[in-house]
């Protein structure tokens, strides 16, 4: 059988009813024949692929292909069989570390669990039908997988235990990988008739789960989110990026660090920029040993060489493109694009690393806004895989590619974005922090609040991200905006600023100089300064008591329905006034910033698909109960987008944006 690449069945598909003939049975016939069947794989045999190769007799694979049964990343498991025919051939652990996780293998590695023959650097086609002419006089019968034996382990329930644990450890309320368990456990303890109705079943409870429509989207809405358009008709398809072989990062900080990591690994050399000595020792210590620890995990040769730190930005004049990722400070990033302008070769791209800031204000001191973009990257820069790429008006469709481009280079999803404070993610995040802060106020504890997110499956619950992103970030940005400030009245702090409900119990913690982790202390305590065991801390529950009693607020029981629906109607409702605004070009870039950048969890598919999962007449019917209970927020009122989606029949997301006005838009 010539198989050449199959990335098994079109999950589209999946929308609606399956058609076609039942495919269990055509694979058991071919399994069952008499002829020989040899696959040949090039290129992918991933899901149905791959299940399909399993019930060849051979299997002939080229050394670049690739393999596995990515189905449970899909909500759903490999239910033509491959629950059943991967056990026996490979064993249990094996099979149940491939099927949970759903990792693309390579043809060594399938090689040396036993999955293939033979690998080749030629034609696998060729070879296969070689293979298959010398297997003609040979008998088959050890050749049919699903007639073997299951290698079982002598404490096979131990070991399913112990996964079974991890898995939950891992994707917390996820189905699928507990359903592949139990249908692996069926592969060990049943014969194969059996064990591929139980597969069957299993799947059936998967199929139509809300967890796999959210997954199935993901795996579309990261895809989508790289196919950029702007107003002009510039588009990803239509705009040459340039080449990028050396950058300059201005700022050896956390983020700094980060972003010439992700560069170097990627082969682009790059110029790192402190301003004073130690700064600059430390940061390239820093970073050689990130460069070292992370080519060693791959495997690789550290590519120190392309390398250079230094406290001059004259030595920039001849780079590609610079990344500046100074302190988080208007001023001080004026005055560095200022000197770049100078410094820089007229063609040099410069971009900002700001998580929020006005990207064009930057554009405008230089003398190449055409040439500004933003970069946002997440921390740590080398390890999150989400890159904000932030188009001012002037941004030119080369500078936006060149940056899209780089970003994919550096294994990113890169998602474009308007300019606006924020932009999209940290724009989001404010009323979803605010709605956890009001709760606290109300009768909520910081445990509670991230217990029910973290159930909900957010990889970390909001206070928890909150100290690890460190507290005195958001102090600063509430100072410079004004709604901290000498005429505040630090012993009776107003719980109404700038027309509206304002917490200050955020800025209490950080005036006793609790700035999160790196402090040892913030929401939580830590055994020390940089610790990451968050304990409950009972001088924050001192805290919340006295806050409460002072301002009279009798506190409530407070529901982990309405800290869910708080936190996460309020989040998607910005969403929506980001999409109505033009910040955003679709839902499914709002979705995949939020699930590669905040740990939002992909079985839910994203703050946008989430609320359509839940069903939009429920979250308005909800967000207009909040708005009435708390009418100081205005975070809270329904957006008119959300409004005017219910009123056309609440569509799918794929079709919001038919109804968003595209006249705004900063894309
Ligand atoms: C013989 C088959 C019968 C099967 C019946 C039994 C049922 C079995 C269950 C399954 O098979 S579930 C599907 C399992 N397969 C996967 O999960 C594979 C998903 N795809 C990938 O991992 C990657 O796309 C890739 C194949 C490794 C290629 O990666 P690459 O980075 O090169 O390209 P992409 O940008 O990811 O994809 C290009 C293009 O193709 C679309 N696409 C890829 N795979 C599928 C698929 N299985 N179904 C539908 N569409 C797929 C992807 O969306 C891109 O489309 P775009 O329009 O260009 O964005």
């Amino acid at each position: 059988m010539r198989m050449c690449s199959s990335a098994g069945a079109d999950i589209r598909e999946f929308a609606g009813p399956l058609r076609g003939p039942p495919l269990v049975p055509l694979l058991d016939a071919i399994e069952a024949g008499e002829k020989p069947v040899v696959a040949a794989i090039e290129g992918v045999a991933l899901g149905g692929g791959f299940e399909l190769a399993l019930v060849c007799h051979y299997r002939i694979v080229h050394f670049k292909a690739r393999l596995g049964l990515p189905e449970v990343t899909l909500g759903i498991l490999p239910a033509a069989g491959g629950t059943q025919r991967l056990p026996r051939l490979i064993g249990i652990p094996a099979a149940l570390e491939l099927i949970t996780t759903g990792r693309h293998i390579s043809a060594q590695e399938a090689l040396k669990l036993g999955i293939v023959d033979q690998v080749t650097e030629q034609n696998a086609c060729e070879l296969a039908v070689e293979f298959a002419l010398r297997a003609v006089a040979k008998p088959l019968s050890s050749r049919r997988v699903s007639m073997l034996t299951t290698p079982c382990p002598p404490d096979l329930d131990a070991l399913l235990e112990a996964v079974t644990m991890q898995v939950k450890r891992k994707a917390r309320g996820v189905m699928a990988p507990l359903a592949c368990i139990q249908a692996v456990r069926a592969a060990a303890t049943m014969p194969y008739s059996k064990g591929i109705k139980r597969e069957s079943e299993l799947m059936a409870t998967l199929f139509n789960s809300g967890q796999a429509r959210a997954l199935q989207y993901c795996f579309f809405a990261q895809r989508t989110a790289g196919k950029w358009t702007l107003p002009s008709g510039a588009q990803w398809n239509n705009s040459k990026p340039r080449e990028i072989r050396s950058a300059a990062i201005i700022g050896l900080g956390t983020m700094g660090r980060g972003i010439v990591v992700s560069l170097a690994r990627v082969g682009i050399s790059v110029i790192a920029v402190e301003s004073e000595k130690k700064l600059l020792e430390t940061g390239k210590q820093m970073v050689i040993g990130m460069l070292e620890r992370d080519a060693k995990r791959r495997g690789v040769s550290a590519s120190l060489n392309l390398l250079k730190f230094t406290l001059s930005l004259q030595d920039l004049k001849d780079v590609d493109l610079v990344i500046e990722a100074v302190f988080e400070d208007m001023a001080l990033k004026k005055r560095v694009f200022q000197e770049l302008s100078k410094v820089c070769r007229p063609a040099t791209l410069l971009c900002t690393n700001t998580s929020g800031l006005d990207v064009d204000a930057l554009a405008g001191v230089t003398d190449r806004p055409h040439l500004v973009v933003g970069m946002h990257f997440f921390s740590p820069a080398h390890v999150m895989k989400l890159l904000e790429v932030v188009c001012g008006p002037r941004s030119s469709s080369e500078t936006i590619a060149t940056a899209m481009s780089l970003g994919k280079r550096m294994g990113k999803v890169s998602v474009a974005v308007g300019n606006c404070p924020g932009f999209v993610g940290n724009r989001m995040l404010k009323p979803y922090l605010d709605q956890a802060t009001f709760l606290l106020e109300e009768g909520a504890t910081p445990e509670q609040i991230d217990k029910a997110l973290e159930d909900f499956g957010f990889a970390m619950g909001v206070f928890r991200m909150s100290d690890l992103a460190g507290l005195d970030v958001g102090w600063r940005v509430r100072k410079e905006s004004g709604l901290i400030g000498p005429d505040v009245d630090p012993k009776n702090p107003p719980r109404r600023r700038q027309g509206r409900r304002y917490c200050p119990i955020p800025d209490m913690v950080c005036e006793q100089g609790r700035f999160g982790q790196k402090t040892g202390r913030g929401w939580y305590m830590y055994d020390k300064p940089g610790g990451t065991n968050a304990k409950p801390d009972p001088l924050i529950q001192n805290l919340l008591e006295m806050y409460r009693s002072r301002y009279g607020i009798q506190p409530r029981n407070i529901s982990d329905q309405e800290i869910i629906e708080r936190c996460l109607f309020a989040l998607a409702n910005e969403g929506f006034r980001i999409l109505e605004d033009g910040i955003a070009a679709r839902p499914e870039d709002i979705d995949v910033i939020y699930l590669f950048g905040y740990g939002f969890p992909r079985h839910g598919g994203g703050p946008m698909f989430y609320a359509s999962m839940v069903g939009l007449e429920r979250v308005l019917e909800r967000l207009e109960h909040y708005h009435q209970a708390h009418p100081d927020v205005p975070h809270l009122e329904p957006s008119p987008l959300l409004k005017k989606l219910v009123a056309c029949g609440s569509p799918p997301v794929q079709k919001w944006r038919e109804h968003i006005k595209t006249m705004h838009s900063h894309l």
